[in-house]
């Protein structure tokens, strides 16, 4: 798709930007993405959280890509019978996020720009489609489609974002200690990050 003209610069595919693969040991085209967490609000079955499924799709190119959806109950609306615009946001940064991890772990969100195409009624599903178009250091700039209904239905949302590479001290210094010591790191290496 034509980049919008109102596209945010940052969010421009830089000229010496180059197309990064599949990461060996990421799943191949086909194979479904498992939750990357038991709590994540995005992929987990939670009960309040967007229950996207996940697979990895093919790209003509070689690059990376995944397809995801998600069903639009009843407890998602924002205008009454519609989707609320925001958790088309946030089901773009958990599918934008998951195929970046594709291709390197662990990034983050730094820039996200959703365009509202069409409104989306409750009771349908959202197919969603990702693709890292390209890396600059530790910039992965993504594109993405969400249509409704199937696969080649109309386009009711795109987005464009930028996830930046970042180490493990990232989670070590700002998540809930107890969240980490749930994952099994020590309080020792939480006070050595943090110090
Ligand atoms: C298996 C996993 C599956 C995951 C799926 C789930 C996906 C969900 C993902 C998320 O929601 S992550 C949560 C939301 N994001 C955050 O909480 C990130 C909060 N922000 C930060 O921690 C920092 O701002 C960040 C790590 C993003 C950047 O800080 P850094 O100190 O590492 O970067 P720095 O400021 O040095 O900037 C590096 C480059 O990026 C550029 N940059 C940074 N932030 C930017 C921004 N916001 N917009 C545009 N450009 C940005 C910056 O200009 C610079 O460009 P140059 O290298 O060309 O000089």
């Amino acid at each position: 798709m034509a980049a919008s003209p109102t596209t945010s610069p940052s969010l421009e595919l830089p000229a010496d930007a180059t197309l990064p693969e599949r990461h060996p040991e990421a799943p191949a085209p086909g194979e479904p993405i498992p939750p990357h967490s038991a709590v994540c609000f995005g992929c987990a079955d939670v009960p309040h959280g967007l229950r996207l499924e996940f697979r990895v799709a093919e790209d003509p190119a070689g690059g990376a890509a995944v397809a995801a959806r998600m069903v639009l109950r009843p407890d998602q609306q924002g205008a009454p019978g519609l989707l609320h615009g925001g958790l088309l946001t946030a089901a773009f940064d958990e599918v934008l996020g998951s195929v970046v991890a594709l291709v390197t772990r662990p990034c983050v969100t730094a820039r996200l720009e959703t365009d509202f195409r069409r409104p989306m009624p409750i009771g349908s599903t959202l197919w969603l489609h990702a693709r890292v178009d390209g890396r600059v250091g530790r910039k992965l700039y993504v594109t993405g489609t969400a249509r409704l209904d199937a696969e080649d239905g109309p386009v009711v949302g795109t987005a464009k974002a930028l996830f930046l590479k970042v180490g493990m001290e990232h989670f070590l210094r700002n998540s809930r200690p107890e969240d980490l010591e749930a994952l099994g790191v020590s309080a020792e290496q939480i006070r050595a990050a943090r110090s």
